[in-house]
């Protein structure tokens, strides 16, 4: 069973404005509603490839109403902790740029984060628990290193796709499969990470001096890399039109869980995760199997040198 994790749910609030007047009246060309949140969506991209999960994490209020809604409507199964305060809306932006604004969420109480420790008492062997996204200001800073030492002990195996501050703390655990994008792992190297080599060479060092058994490094419309033991495996993603990159990480998490859970080999996985990637990117809302299917054989996947 897979067991997402999303400490700060939202609601994803696209707004579009073909020529922003700052600081005037402007009026919307169109607007959409999305429930969201990282481990959220990699539910949901889940579900599209016909895999199950549980969604967890803490709702609030109307918002948390509509998100756990959206999840009930995609027949996703939702066990949320539920809070006081409302879940956050977050603005996504599209001018002729995407501005994003990620709203801090609800307080949660310690009560909350006994009560998810709790729930993931309920898991064990063979399951997998993904951390994905940012965390209330209100709970620990370290959280996520507590939450995966928790399921590690439990027998669970660990996937997060979280900042630095946020996964540091969680690196001294085994942990199955991180998605550090680009920009996040130069924070870890002190150094610029801009091309495919940049990326291996500095993936390759991060990889060595941690226990994970699988690093991808995701890159935008450069694709990403895959370390996994001694194999480097670069992946190019279909070119396309960026219609709403919002959730185009999530969704390359989700499809290479998908595919180390359908056992295929590693670069079918990594094919799979780049379409999904893909996918989100090229169309207003997450990826569709359809959408998924058309792009899989239009990634390019080489091993690399190093
Ligand atoms: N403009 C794009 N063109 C093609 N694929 C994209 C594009 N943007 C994102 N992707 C796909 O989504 C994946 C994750 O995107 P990225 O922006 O690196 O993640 P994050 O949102 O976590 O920063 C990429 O590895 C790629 O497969
Ligand atoms: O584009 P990404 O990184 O896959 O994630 C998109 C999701 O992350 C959010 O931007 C929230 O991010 P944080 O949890 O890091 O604040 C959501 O609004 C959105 O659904």
């Amino acid at each position: 069973m897979i067991l997402t994790v999303t400490l700060n749910p939202s609601v994803d609030y696209v707004v579009r404005v073909d020529k922003l007047n700052e600081g005037g009246l402007n009026r919307t060309n169109d607007t959409a509603f999305f429930a969201g949140g990282k481990g959220i969506n990699v539910s949901q991209v889940l579900k599209e490839l016909g895999i199950h999960s549980t969604a967890t994490g803490f709702t609030g209020g109307f918002s948390g109403h509509f998100i756990e809604q959206s999840l009930d409507d995609k027949e996703i199964t939702a066990d949320f902790i539920h809070v006081e305060e409302p879940s956050r809306i977050n603005i996504k932006l599209k001018t002729e740029q995407e501005t994003e604004i990620n709203a801090a969420g609800p307080a949660i109480s310690e009560t909350d984060v006994e009560a998810l420790f709790e729930l993931i008492g309920r898991y064990g062997e063979g399951d997998i628990l993904v951390l994905a996204g940012s965390i209330p200001e209100s709970v620990p800073k370290k959280l996520y290193g507590l939450l995966a030492k928790k399921a590690h002990d439990l027998g669970m195996k660990i996937v997060i796709d979280a900042e630095k501050s946020l996964l540091e703390p969680a690196l001294t655990t085994p942990l199955h499969f991180i998605k550090p994008n680009h920009k996040e792992l130069s924070g870890y190297v002190g150094e610029k990470i801009n091309t495919i080599e940049e990326a291996v060479k500095h993936g390759r060092q991060f990889y060595n001096h941690h226990d994970i058994e699988y690093l991808m490094i995701s890159m935008a419309e450069k694709g990403a890399i895959l370390i996994h033991r001694d194999e480097v495996y670069v992946a190019e993603p279909p070119a396309g039109n960026l219609v709403n990159s919002v959730g185009a990480g999530d969704s390359s998490v989700a499809g290479f869980l998908a595919g180390l859970e359908r056992d295929l080999t590693i670069n079918d996985a990594l094919a799979l995760s780049m379409a999904c990637g893909a996918s989100t990117a090229f169309s207003e809302g997450l990826a569709t199997i359809n959408d998924i299917q058309h792009y899989q054989p239009l990634v390019n996947i080489r091993r690399s040198e190093k």
